[in-house]
């Protein structure tokens, strides 16, 4: 397995505040990392350095060789837009817009037709169980079905690496547990590496990996007390 993308001795502030202390993670290219830790702890941050979100104010974020640390925002833009997909905790989806469309979206940000990204987002309902709900705004989903369309709008692009920030944390336990075997299967079936945050150990459970995050840093060893 080779390294697709990591973080070097990150660390992030914001303002006063340290969220990233030298965090250092390195993901396989089809594995599926879970990225635990108490609340406050980074994971969020860990995984917006990793995305190109944010900037690391000193370390190293490499994909795929290319130094994402070092890019201008136009060039994090289109990495983002065109080798990773996201799904967070309470699917984002833009309510203007039809369940398909949504689905649609990161290919017509890509300039593809809309001729071809709909029937392409379309192929997704049936995959994720989602079929007659094609037409649906945001607002007429269930909880469940708006996270399986946020889903099929972070891999509809077949990116080469999915972050998910808490992606069932605002669902039901077998809603959340129905969602994750679908994020897994379909990572697994396209290859895409995932690099997934929870707090929740059934959740980690899905992933390949675990790694901790303890006061900005990753599998730092417990403190011994004074
Ligand atoms: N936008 C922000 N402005 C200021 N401080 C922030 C901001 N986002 C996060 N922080 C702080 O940075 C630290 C790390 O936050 P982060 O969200 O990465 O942790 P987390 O482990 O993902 O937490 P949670 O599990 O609660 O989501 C915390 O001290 C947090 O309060």
């Amino acid at each position: 397995m080779s390294v697709v993308i990591e973080a070097r001795d990150v660390t992030f502030a914001f303002g006063q505040t340290p969220a990233l202390r030298g965090a250092s993670v390195a993901v396989d290219a089809g594995e599926i990392l879970a990225i635990m830790g108490p609340s406050g702890s980074g994971k969020s941050t860990l995984l917006h350095c990793l995305a190109g979100i944010l900037v690391p104010d000193s370390g190293e974020i490499l994909f795929d060789g290319i130094r994402v640390h070092a890019m201008a925002e136009t060039q994090r833009s289109s990495l983002r837009r065109d080798r990773f997909g996201f799904v967070f905790q309470f699917g984002q989806l833009v309510p203007e817009l039809t369940a398909v469309e949504n689905v649609a979206l990161p290919l017509l940000l890509s300039g593809v037709r809309r001729s071809q990204a709909l029937p392409k987002a379309r192929a997704w309902f049936a995959r994720l169980g989602l079929d007659g709900l094609e037409h649906r705004r945001s607002g007429e989903l269930s909880g469940g079905q708006a996270q399986r369309v946020a889903l099929a709008r972070g891999l509809v692009a077949e990116p080469q690496v999915l972050f998910a920030d808490e992606p069932t944390g605002a669902l039901d336990s077998l809603t959340g547990e129905q969602v994750m075997d679908l994020l897994v299967g379909t990572a697994r079936e396209q290859g895409t590496t995932v690099i997934l945050v929870t707090h929740e150990p059934r959740i980690a459970a899905y992933a390949d990996r675990e790694v901790m995050v303890r006061d900005g840093r990753v599998n730092a060893p417990d403190r011994i007390a004074s």
